[in-house]
């Protein structure tokens, strides 16, 4: 069920990164990243070396300045590569969003009832539009008036319509997506430049992209290394003059670039990005990387059930009547209970009673006050001038209320309930005054793939709790057909943030999923707030993740991402300091050997001259960024097994790895360079 997108870096992006890979040598965009920034003064002083080979006095070779200043060159070009392509698919799916972003016109609904065209980008939040069919809807807001069916293939890919109607969780419409059929009236919820898609589009663009707290405490890392092995080339001026040794710039810069971090500092933001990237192709829109990162922490996952785990369009499907209760006359009353219930669930009521015949009067308004569903009451009805009262709603809060009223339950009524709950089914008591009537039997379906789905969850070490509104015997049903670990059953609002804080008080990260209003606080509580596309606005604004497929166990793929994120910076740095062990080695008897014969016991590599071993060192060092490119890119793969093992094994293959890797590289550079006769 969980779609992805196509990942291929086309001959065109490539061209791009090219081209921006000189840009960024603007020394205000390296200077970001300190450690690239640093080989760029190193090249900046060669280069004036290659120029004036006497500039800081001392010996220097015009030949051997050349060299090093094109390898150290090719190093900045090489990690600004790296990074440009990472953001370069980001930048073709922004610009093919922009397009359904075009020009659209939007009929204003003015005060006075009548229509004006206005250009979408005049809308502000709290006007109203009416959009009929074939129109675009101009930007994002919630229905108020209206069912329509709904094109959303151009933002979520899927191409089969979506029923958007006001009242219940399904009443969200996203700005760039077509209505098909019939009309809807729109309220607009966000001003220009906010939307939905000028975020996506900011997203993928990577035009706001903040360094995560994981990104920042690597980046202080690489700094301090890059700081010290500054201090540690310097020092060996003195050191070398004490021994007659004088070491051309040249060879102090080339040790340098060499010893500091160049290899992650030059794939650091790109790892990033392709990160965010990867989670948009599972058609997740991730409003920040640090929750990308977060989710691959994960210890527990929330689900709200209706409208995330079961598809959530509950209709009414049957009417049973207690004892002594005619079926027509719970007919007549749970119409009754639903005449201004504005909800898909009230409306479905209607609907079915309608089926076996009513007459106009008892569909008549007139009169009459609605008594508004809300997550807290769980009830909802209307008052009649009579002083008649009919309610509708959850069994607990029902039997509450009538015992309050001091009415009676029905001996009949628990089975008929839990009847309609073992079936996966949400039962609503309708009564009048304190007297009981019968049940509504709304049902519901579990998506496909649930089971499997959290079985993967479960390997992940990850537990999943279902907090519903709903009573115990239907939460159970929908807890075990869709393979929740555990459920938490007649939850308020305020329950799904006490459980998510209590969670979090024993240390672990939650993540919460959820589609309605009344999870939207939640969903801002949790570390990890993912919103099905589906839902409320209030859920998308409040989450930090959305999923356009509303899988709530789309998660995985995040949780996976996120690992695999952290897995890929801890690898690569370990590969890149790990490289310094043979760069040492060829380099640090390079500089020493004539005047220290002794030297040469170190250059266990047997590198030709002391010039081709640190052209080889230092060529290793700037090749090893794009063959890491792919790595850096696609991430280190993510296997579910316990996070020693893991340590273990990455500490094995890419610190050891590591080490040996470039004592082949040097080795084989330099046969190549003597073989050329070039140093
Ligand atoms: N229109 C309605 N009128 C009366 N009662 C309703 C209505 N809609 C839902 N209920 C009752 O209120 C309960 C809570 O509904 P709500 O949609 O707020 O649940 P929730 O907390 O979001 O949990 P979930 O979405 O997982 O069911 C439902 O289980 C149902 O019993
Ligand atoms: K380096
Ligand atoms: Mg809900």
């Amino acid at each position: 069920m969980s779609t992805k997108r196509k990942a291929n870096v086309s001959k065109k992006i490539v061209l791009e990164a090219i081209n921006d890979a000189f840009k960024k040598l603007n020394p205000k965009v390296m200077a970001r990243n300190p450690v690239m920034f640093v080989v760029e003064i190193g090249f900046v002083i060669t280069l004036l070396l290659s120029i004036f080979p006497a500039l800081f006095g001392g010996i220097s070779e015009r030949g051997y300045n050349i060299a090093v200043t094109i390898i150290l060159f090719v190093t900045i070009i090489f990690a600004n590569f790296a990074e440009a392509l990472a953001e370069g698919r980001g930048k073709a799916q922004a610009n093919s969003l922009k397009k359904t972003k075009q020009d659209t016109k939007a009929r204003l609904i003015l005060k006075d009832g009548s229509i004006k065209i206005v250009d979408a980008t005049e809308l502000r939040k709290g006007d109203t539009v009416l959009v009929k069919a074939n129109d675009l809807i101009p930007t994002d807001g919630d229905v108020i008036e209206g069912v329509a069916a709904v094109d959303e293939s151009a933002i979520t890919g899927e191409s089969a319509a979506v029923i958007k109607e006001s009242g219940g969780d399904f009443s969200s419409v996203t700005g760039g997506t077509k209505v098909i059929s019939d009309y809807i009236k729109v309220k607009v919820s966000t001003d220009p430049g906010e939307s939905f898609l000028d975020r996506m589009i900011n997203l993928v663009e990577g035009a706001k992209r903040q360094k995560t707290p994981n990104e920042i405490a690597l980046s202080t890392l690489l700094v301090s290394l890059t700081l010290i092995f500054l201090l540690v080339c310097t020092t060996l001026v003195p050191i070398a003059s004490y021994i007659k040794v004088t070491l051309p710039i040249a060879t102090l810069i080339a040790l340098l670039v060499c010893l500091i971090p160049t290899t992650i500092g030059g794939l650091l933001s790109a790892i990033g990005i392709a990160g965010m990237d990867r989670v948009t192709q599972y058609n997740v829109i991730a409003k920040s990387g640090k929750s990308v990162e977060a989710a691959g922490d994960i210890n527990t996952i929330i689900l709200d059930k209706t409208g995330t785990i079961t598809h959530g369009n509950r209709m009414a499907a049957a009417l049973f009547p207690v004892n002594g209760i005619s079926q027509e006359e719970l007919n007549k009353f749970a119409v009754y209970s639903s005449l201004h219930d504005e909800t898909p669930e009230g409306r479905s009521v209607i609907k079915f009673a309608k089926k076996s015949g009513l007459s106009e009067k008892e569909l008549d308004k007139n009169g009459t006050e609605g008594i508004e569903f809300t997550a807290e009451t769980r009830m909802s009805g209307t008052d009649f001038t009579d002083g008649k009262k009919v309610r509708k709603g959850a069994v607990d809060a029902i039997i509450e209320n009538i015992l309050y009223q001091g009415g009676k339950v029905p001996s009949d009524l628990k089975d008929i309930s839990d009847k309609v709950a073992m079936q996966g089914g949400t039962p609503l008591v309708v009564i009048e005054g304190n007297r009981v009537l019968g049940v509504i039997y709304l049902k519901d379906t579990v998506k496909p793939g649930m089971k499997e789905r959290f079985d993967e969850l479960r390997k992940m070490g990850i537990k999943s709790v279902m907090c519903t509104g709903d009573n115990p015997l239907t939460a159970a049903t929908i807890a075990n057909e869709a393979g929740v670990d555990d459920f938490i059953a007649e939850a308020e609002p305020e329950d799904k943030i006490s459980v998510i804080k209590r969670e979090q008080a024993e240390g672990k990260l939650v993540a919460m999923t959820g589609d309605g209003t009344n999870d939207a606080p939640a969903l801002a509580q949790a570390d990890v707030g993912l919103a099905m596309n589906t839902g409320t606005n209030a859920a998308k604004e409040a989450a930090n993740m959305v999923d356009l497929d509303s899988d709530p166990t789309k998660i995985i793929e995040v949780v996976a991402i996120g690992k695999q994120l952290l897995m890929t910076r801890g690898a690569l740095t370990t590969f890149s300091i790990a490289n310094d062990v043979a760069k040492y080695f060829a380099i640090i008897p390079a500089m020493f050997m004539l005047a220290i014969p002794q030297m040469k016991a170190l250059n266990i590599m047997g590198l030709a001259t002391p010039q081709s071993a640190i052209l080889s060192a230092l060529i290793f060092n700037a090749i090893i960024i794009p063959l890491l490119i792919p790595l850096a890119m696609k991430g280190v793969k993510y296997v579910p097994m316990s996070a020693t093992r893991l340590l273990t094994k990455n500490l094995s293959l890419y610190g050891l790895g590591g080490v040996l890797v470039p004592f082949i590289g040097i080795k084989f550079i330099d046969l190549i360079l003597v073989m050329f006769r070039v140093a």
